[in-house]
């Protein structure tokens, strides 16, 4: 069993993160923007923004429609295979210094396809530099291929069958985007055959949507997981649900007070979430734009509502119980956190 190495008396040496699986990450939303200049230039895109620094000060958002903006925009210098293998791999090395052991990563295929990428070209990519993870950084992973629930349930529908030569590379569908007005009971028919082809199921439902959204992707979609569902606190009904059936739901505290989801950290219901017996994890979305990658979040959480180290470890423990694992690597990655 791998042991964590112990603080170095004679250096002072800072302790390692937290051992830990990041469940909701877009890697999309892991292009910085040194590398989106530089594939920029290899691709010979143009972006509208002279400098890193100018591109940065962009990173100021009213919600989740002005961020989203920004996203689909950048995605413009993802063109190639190489493209898609450099953004996972440098996911990937920063994710390893942040204590992932284990990363389920989102990809959204129609930002590609519509700009004429090709899935496979998506799909053989991110495959590619995520075939290395295990060895190069220690970190097993997963796809989740999501939705955009902006675009039709047909565009959905296509998306999938054009996925079908690829399934065996991926673990889950999911569903992201433009939230309110796009209910998940819009995408019932995509999630039936995705669940038919033998794929786990995870939807964003309660960031910027109500909690009726949360019960949709609960009764209509038959979720695995919930990513956000932060707003589910607003119906006791609904967390007495969760918490019964113990759904996991994927937090991003960072992202939530970047696209202004809550007021601020402080103001994070998680401690609440908790207390209400909620199997929530911490994770961070889109952290290229909001300001912190997994340990980050812990970090941000630990310092602005005063979580004692007992609570992060139930947080780290609760990433892997909610991680789409075998009961084996489960075990192993539970006892790297009772070992820290
Ligand atoms: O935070 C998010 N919410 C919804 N869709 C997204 N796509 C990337 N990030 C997000
Ligand atoms: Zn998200």
């Amino acid at each position: 069993m791998p042991s964590t190495p112990a603080p170095s008396p004679s250096t002072g040496a800072p302790r390692p993160p937290l051992p830990k699986a990041e469940l909701h990450l877009h890697i999309e939303g892991t292009l910085e923007p040194e590398l989106a200049f530089a594939l920029a230039e290899r691709n010979g895109v143009k972006l509208p923004y002279a400098t890193q620094d100018e591109l940065r000060r962009a990173y100021s958002f009213a919600d989740l429609q002005s961020f989203l903006n920004l996203y689909y925009a950048l995605m413009a210098v993802l063109r190639t295979e190489d493209d898609f293998a450099d953004l996972a791999d440098a996911y990937l090395a920063r994710a390893e210094a942040q204590g992932v052991r284990h990363a389920e990563i989102f990809f959204d295929p129609q930002a590609h396809t519509a700009r004429g990428v090709p899935i496979g070209t998506v799909i053989r990519g991110l495959a590619r530099a995520l075939d290395g993870a295990q060895e190069t950084y220690g970190i097993s992973t997963r796809l989740i291929m999501c939705f955009l629930r902006d675009e039709s349930a047909d565009s959905a529908l296509e998306t999938f069958e054009a996925a079908r030569p690829y399934l065996d590379r991926i673990t889950a569908v999911g569903l992201d985007s433009a939230e309110v007005g796009h209910p998940p009971s819009k995408f019932k028919e995509v999630y039936a055959l995705a669940r038919e082809a033998g794929l786990k199921c995870v939807a964003h439902a309660g960031e910027e949507g109500p909690p009726a959204y949360v019960w949709e992707a609960l009764d209509v979609l038959g979720v695995d997981r919930i990513d956000h569902g932060v707003r589910s606190m607003e119906d006791e009904r609904l967390v007495a649900r969760l918490a019964a059936d113990q759904v996991p739901l994927t937090l991003c505290p960072l992202s939530n007070v970047r696209l202004r989801v809550i007021d601020d950290l402080a103001a994070h219901p998680l401690p609440a979430m908790l207390d209400a017996g909620l199997l929530v994890t911490v994770n961070s979305d889109d952290p290229a734009y909001f300001g912190g990658y997994a340990d980050d979040n812990f970090t941000a959480v630990r310092d602005a509502l005063g979580l004692g180290e007992e609570t992060l470890r139930t947080l780290a423990r609760n990433s892997f119980r909610a991680a789409f694992l075998d009961e084996a690597t489960r075990a192993k990655y539970l006892a790297e956190v009772d070992a820290h």
